[in-house]
């Protein structure tokens, strides 16, 4: 019969299979998409709520637990049913976030304050998200990009819908922690989730190769950072290196995630073209080849990315960048198989 589980925060009527899944928590590479089955659609809630959980972040910040359950109820409903930026792709990035932030290398250099900004900010980064690019907003003249001045359109969005959230005392979870440190850390979501704008991308890998030519290392291999804008740059990293985790993951996770990133890309491209609009790159359902999509997506922008974070927090990455690099093998034979049969093709008809 259903039970009214409610370990994690959640109903579930699985509540065996739950546990078994809530055991890979701090593992690379979780069945997010099995928690979405278990938790009957509230991966996000579980999730954030058992990491808060295991890192005593309740108690740290006298949060009460219903307080923290109605707040990120609240937030997984505000997250729209798109194929890619929904609930499951915030309690990825929450989980993978979490995952980094057991690294070796970063043992203890962060303090609660930022641990709980940055699971936070991984809580929130993406909602209420439409499921159409910043471009798209800004060449359409979007409310959105009327409000935000056409600068970090959607990331500004999620975060000034995150806080308006937290304004009902039901869901305040900062009710009880300091003004001060509620405003650094109100500080550290803003430059996290802002960084998760891929036009940053370029800077933002510039300056974690900085890092890691000047990184300072304690003899335990433990990383030192000693600046507000350092350890923010790691942070910001941490979280732009989460929500380009899909390639390092297993391979049929990892294949889940192409389909409803393209599935969302398509629908836009349906929509630029039916407002006769000239369609973004990617977005042509009757042009892209998904999977040389992937290889680009991984040669140009991902591999450069995590091979850099996997140099500043050596040898704790090595086996995403392996499981990334077979993932890329994998997607690179595909194209190889299709422009056989491409090749096959022209043959047979001439
Ligand atoms: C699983 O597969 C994927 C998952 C996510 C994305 C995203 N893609 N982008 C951009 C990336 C650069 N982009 C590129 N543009 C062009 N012209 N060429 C090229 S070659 C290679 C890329 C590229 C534009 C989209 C976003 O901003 C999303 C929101 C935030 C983070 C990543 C998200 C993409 C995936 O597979 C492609
Ligand atoms: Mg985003």
């Amino acid at each position: 019969q259903t039970g009214e589980y409610y370990t994690y925060g959640v109903k579930t009527s699985k509540p065996k299979e739950l546990d078994d899944l809530m055991e890979d928590l701090d593992v690379w590479g979780l069945d997010i998409f099995l928690m979405d089955e278990l938790t009957e659609h509230r991966p996000l809630t579980a999730v954030a709520f058992t990491i808060f959980k295991q890192r005593d972040l309740m108690n740290t910040f006298s949060i009460c637990p219903s307080t923290l359950i109605n707040y990120l109820i609240e937030l997984e409903d505000h997250y729209q049913s798109v194929p890619y930026h929904c609930k499951i792709h915030a309690a990825d990035v929450t989980q993978s976030m979490h995952v980094l932030l057991n690294h070796k290398a970063l043992e203890s250099v962060f303090d609660d304050d930022e641990i709980f900004a940055a699971i936070f900010s991984a809580a929130i980064h993406d909602v209420d998200h439409p499921g159409l690019t910043n471009q798209y907003l800004i060449s359409t003249a979007s409310e959105l990009a009327i409000m935000y001045n056409d600068d970090s359109v959607l990331e500004n969005h999620h975060l000034a819908v995150a806080f308006k959230l937290l304004q009902h005392e039901k869901r305040d979870i900062f009710c009880n922690i300091p003004k001060k440190k509620r405003q650094l850390i109100r500080t550290m979501v803003i430059d996290m989730v802002r960084a998760t704008d891929m036009s940053k991308h370029m800077s933002l890998l510039a300056e974690l190769k900085t890092m890691v030519e000047t990184k300072k290392v304690a003899g335990s291999g433990i990383i030192e950072l000693d600046s507000y804008q350092d350890r923010i740059r790691v942070l910001k990293n941490m979280l732009h290196c989460a929500d380009l985790s899909n390639p390092t993951k297993p391979l049929d996770i990892y294949r889940k995630w192409t389909d409803r990133v393209m599935n969302e890309f398509f629908l836009q491209g349906d929509k630029e073209s039916s407002q006769g609009l000239e369609i973004s790159a990617m977005c042509d359902r009757h042009k892209a080849c998904i999977e040389k999509t992937q290889v680009g997506f991984i040669d140009f922008i991902v591999h450069p990315l995590w091979e850099s974070w996997a140099d500043l927090v050596h040898p704790d990455a090595q086996d995403i960048l392996e499981s990334l690099q077979r993932n890329r093998d994998w997607y690179s034979e595909q194209v190889e198989n299709l422009q056989a049969l491409d090749k096959t093709n022209d043959k047979a008809q001439n």
